[in-house]
């Protein structure tokens, strides 16, 4: 039997060890708070992330790593990516000989701009094709809840993908193969920051012609930032940039969404911060795109109109001004 070990207890880390136990595998989810560990084991249920959603059998919590890792084909990693480096560091020894590390993270490094997967290969000191991202449409309610949805799962190895593929296939969820992992991993943390920008524009009242004009000018300059980065410009039509910029952009559920739609109707970043619970990785990661843009010449307005509300306190409608009055352009260039 595939046995998953799954870092991080959080909503997704949860849904997405409900998914393997679907799929088959043997589970072990860690998490830091071992009353948590405790009370999943107890009742078959994460009140804390995913209340109300009974777990499949085949899940075990722990507060262990070394428990939580032992014998485990795949090394799932699913914590706030700003601390990721810390954790795994802690981790390393622990983990199970030959282990493929896949990251769920949708974030990039504050400081080195480094996307997560090159984290994991630096800390955990192993090559490209021992590290694998699974990325897409995934809102961890949605997928709790085994609607049906689709996801990428991206490594350099493709032979390693379709391993991840089939541990994690079922029904209801239905990952595709791709090597292009730099592309993946783009996708993933830049929608973020653009399902900011357009809970902004939610907040300020703005309509659907704005809302689809930020997805597709955000997919322009998360694609800009591909290509100068050797990402297959095509990925960002699929799962990992198209469709996850739909589901983020239009769905409720999303908590960069809520959180710019907060800003937008005017609260302050202090007292949107303190409302919302859980991790909204455009926050942090806006300043960290917006570094790794500057670092290859890319120029992405959207994300420097989202850190100039988020972190310089630009009131949101002068910089809907400044972003529109910039000078015309071509649609392609
Ligand atoms: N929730 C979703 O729908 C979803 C879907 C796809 C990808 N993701 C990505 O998954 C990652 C995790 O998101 P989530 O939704 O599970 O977040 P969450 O806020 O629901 O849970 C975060 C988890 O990390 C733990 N944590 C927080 N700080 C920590 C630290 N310093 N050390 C160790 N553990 C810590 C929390 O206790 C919790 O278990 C993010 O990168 C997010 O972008 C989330
Ligand atoms: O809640 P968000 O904004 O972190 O989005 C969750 C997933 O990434 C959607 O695919």
């Amino acid at each position: 039997m595939t046995k998953a070990a799954v870092f991080g207890n959080g909503s997704w880390g949860t849904a997405f060890a409900m998914v393997l136990a679907d799929a088959g595998c043997e589970v072990s989810l860690w998490g830091r708070r071992a009353a948590l560990a405790d009370a999943i084991n107890s009742t078959g249920v994460n009140p804390d992330y995913l209340p109300g959603v009974e777990l499949p059998k085949g899940i075990t919590a722990t507060a262990d790593p070394a428990e939580a890792a032992r014998d485990a084909d795949f090394t799932v990693l699913v914590v706030p990516s700003q601390t990721l480096r810390e954790n795994l560091a802690a981790w390393v020894p622990d983990l199970a000989p030959g282990t493929v590390l896949v990251s769920l993270m949708k974030g990039i490094e504050l400081g080195t701009a480094k996307r997560m997967s090159e984290v994991v290969q630096e800390v955990a000191g192993v090559p490209a094709d021992r590290v694998a991202v699974l990325t897409g449409p995934n809102l961890a309610k949605e997928i709790a809840a085994r609607q049906p949805a689709a996801a990428v799962v991206a490594c350099a190895d493709e032979t390693v993908a379709q391993r991840l593929q089939t541990a994690c296939m079922t029904p209801y969820f239905r990952p595709y193969t791709n090597t292009d992992v730099v592309g993946c991993e783009l996708g993933g943390a830049v929608k973020n920051v653009i399902g900011l920008a357009v809970g902004i524009a939610d907040g300020m009242g703005l309509g659907d012609n704005s809302k689809a004009t930020l997805i597709t000018r955000g997919l322009a300059e998360t694609t800009r930032l591909g290509l100068a980065m050797g990402a297959d410009p095509l990925t960002f039509s699929g799962l990992a940039g198209l469709g996850d910029l739909v589901a983020t952009c239009s769905s409720p559920l999303s908590r960069n969404h809520t959180f710019g739609t907060n800003l937008g109707r005017g609260m302050s970043l202090e007292e949107t911060i303190a409302v919302t619970k859980q991790t909204a990785e455009g926050v942090k990661s806006c300043e960290s795109v917006l570094d790794l843009a500057r670092r290859h010449g890319v120029d992405m307005p959207i994300t420097e109109t989202v850190v100039s509300i988020v972190h310089e306190g630009k009131p949101p409608i002068v910089a809907l001004k400044e972003l529109m009055s910039r000078s015309a352009k071509a649609e392609r260039r």
